[in-house]
């Protein structure tokens, strides 16, 4: 093993986990200068990737850098089991992994990496039993397992260096042990445990085990009664909202078949189809005779007509412009079909601005892959984004929960739409979006944002929707038609606003007396109480603190109330991407403050002041 088996592992990583990873200059040979790589002697002995988005399951192959000393991933989104190579890394003393949705057990080779010395698996989905063969990490300093699955007792540890460590949140049961008695109640809190530093466990203590009292009995008897009856009104309760679901959903039904059955009265086939969707495509495509899909780019022909109206489909919602339905082709490919409503321009002029859209080519929008065009329909295909739309991430949408999007996320999306947004107006001043708002930024697998819905604005009637847009447009517009820049500008402005405060800019949502969000985050910093208007998953971040008042400094420009005292997107992409540049430099330095090992000896305690500054954003103690 040499640093082109070092080299080779990395791009293995980077080919599966992706993130910041694709930012790596790979056409540099040595991998010891791509960002968070370490080495020494000619070999990978540091792997620092905190917060850089990566996704998904860990590949086979980091178990190849056999130097490793240190291997930080924490604060991103990887998950499945830690690779069973991991049992290569004989040198490793700093394992963090901590913020994933790694899951699965503890594994049992973890028991023999002598080496370790601080082992954090903190904020993940890791279940079973911390085995007792942890003993056999003598050198173990720090131990955090908070906010996992963890079930069983906490075994008899004796590890002399261990002066760090916390369970808390866990299932775990049973006695806490002798040896970690001095550790602060909150290091175990959230489980099933006993005994010092917690209450004492029953049965120990003072022999006061008399038998029951007859009136401690009928409490029992009456406690049990009281219970059941609770349950049971409990139980009642659910049916009854679990009936009234279902009328909602079947209104949804209802109401999606209501959209479909549009094209059907006009249709030559009738549709046989259960399905909304493929109601839509059999009733009236088929009326367009011989006109077929219009292909872009140079992907070739990936389906035809006859593909897409026989894939399965589902409704993902009713935008400005018409309905979006998600179609998965026999194939597997899963496509988004967006049929517009009430297109405002000749069948001329629509292939020509469509052929324009199709030809706007950028990273971070939304591809248009085809469009088929008849006097009864008009539908767009555009690749599917498997996330789906920040709007629904922060929010979140029909039940689904919220997911928490961390600070590198949530600045990399405000970059990549910024940049989505300064490209289409740098084709002219009169190019404008014109409906930039979070459900229409979709993410890939990577949480890398994708515009969508590019020059619809001037092909389609918009439908009106008060609540959606309004919270997003400039106060300067008053037909949604023409929509300028400056406005796009402002749309901008509110979006970030958004991913910094976790609140959607609709009146209606926001509060009763119709401050916009703009208004409200102006008045809150106006009081000196900046950091109150983010949202609390980024108050962890105190790292880059500095960075967040700074993208907010350049939402509230974004958001000012006449037009030329706004910035315009070329400046505002050049000032997040500054901005997301050192808060990545900063995060990989705190990592470096935090957890440089230096000495091979043991430990040297990051005091706890500067631990959790950064690690959870509560504050210190006493120190
Ligand atoms: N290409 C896509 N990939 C994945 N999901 C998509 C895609 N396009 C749209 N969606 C989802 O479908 C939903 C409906 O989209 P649609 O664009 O029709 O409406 P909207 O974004 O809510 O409003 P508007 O029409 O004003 O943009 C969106 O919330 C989005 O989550």
């Amino acid at each position: 093993l040499d640093l082109a088996s070092d080299r080779a592992a990395l791009l293995a990583l980077r080919g599966v986990v992706k993130g910041r990873l694709l930012l790596w200059n790979i056409s540099v040979t040595n991998p010891c200068l791509w960002t968070g790589v370490t080495c020494k002697n000619e070999r990978v002995t540091e792997l620092r990737l905190p917060g850089t988005g990566l996704l998904g399951p860990l590949p086979l192959g980091i178990g190849n850098l056999t130097q490793l000393n240190t291997l930080s991933l924490r604060s991103n989104a990887l998950s499945g089991p830690i690779p069973a190579d991991f049992a290569n890394l004989a040198l490793l003393q700093n394992l963090f992994l901590q913020n994933n949705l790694f899951s699965g057990d503890i594994p049992g080779f973890m028991y023999d990496m002598q080496s370790l010395v601080r082992l954090i698996l903190a904020n993940n989905n890791f279940s079973g039993e911390i085995s007792p063969r942890i003993n056999n990490l003598t050198r173990l300093g720090t131990l955090f397992l908070e906010s996992n699955s963890l079930t069983g007792s906490i075994p008899n540890i004796d590890i002399e260096p261990l002066t760090q460590f916390n369970v808390s949140f866990n299932r775990l049961t049973g006695p806490v042990p002798e040896r970690l008695s001095a550790q602060p109640a909150s290091a175990f809190e959230g489980n099933s445990l006993c005994g010092n530093p917690l209450q004492a466990c029953p049965g120990s203590g003072s022999k006061s085990k008399s038998k029951l009292s007859g009136g401690a009995i009928a409490g029992i008897v009456i406690g049990s009664f009281v219970g059941f009856a609770l349950i049971v009104v409990v139980l009642i309760v659910l049916c009854q909202r679990r009936s009234g679901g279902e009328s909602d959903s079947k209104d949804l039904a209802a109401a999606k078949r209501g959209e479909a059955e549009i094209p059907r009265e006009k249709s030559v086939v009738e549709s046989d189809s259960t399905s909304a969707s493929a109601e839509f495509s059999k009733g009236s495509v088929r009326g367009g005779g011989s006109k077929s899909l219009v292909f872009f780019g140079n992907v070739g022909k990936m389906f035809d007509l006859e593909d897409l109206l026989r894939a399965s489909a589902e409704v993902l919602g009713k935008g400005t412009f018409g309905t979006s339905y998600k179609a998965t082709l026999e194939s597997g490919t899963a496509v988004v079909v967006k049929r517009l409503k009430e297109v405002t321009v000749s069948e001329k002029e629509f292939r020509e601005r469509i052929d324009e859209i199709g030809r706007t080519v950028h990273v971070n929008l939304v591809p248009l892959r085809a469009y088929y065009y008849s006097k009864e329909e008009r539908l767009l295909v555009y690749e599917c984004l498997p996330l789906g739309s920040l709007s629904a991430l922060l929010h979140g949408s029909r039940g689904s929960a919220r997911t928490p999007l961390n600070w590198e996320t949530r600045s990399g999306i405000a970059l990549g739409a910024a940049h989505a947004i300064a490209f289409l107006h740098s084709h002219g001043p009169t190019i404008s979006h014109g409906n930039i708002k979070s459900s229409n930024i979709l993410l890939s697998g990577s949480y890398e944002a994708r515009v969508s819905d590019f020059g619809l604005a001037r092909l389609a009637l918009p439908t009106y929707t008060p609540n959606r847009i309004d919270g997003y447009r400039a106060p300067e517009v008053t037909d949604v038609r023409k929509v300028s820049q400056k406005a796009d500008v402002y749309s901008f402005g509110v979006l970030i606003l958004e991913l910094l405060t976790g609140k959607p800019p609709t009146h209606a949502l926001l509060n009763e007396e119709g401050v916009d969000l703009p208004r409200w985050v102006q008045s809150v910093v106006r009081e000196e109480w900046t950091s109150e208007v983010f949202d609390i998953e980024l108050l962890r971040y105190q790292s880059v603190e500095e960075e967040m008042v700074q993208l907010l400094q350049i939402a509230l420009e974004c958001t000012a109330q006449y037009p030329d005292m706004r910035p315009s997107m070329a400046e505002v992409t050049s000032r997040i991407e500054d901005l997301c540049r050192s808060s990545s430099r900063r995060e990989q330095d705190a990592d470096r403050v935090l957890f440089n090992d230096s000495d091979d000896q043991g430990p040297s305690q990051p005091s706890s002041a500067q631990f959790y500054s950064v690690e959870s954003g509560a504050p210190p103690s006493s120190a």
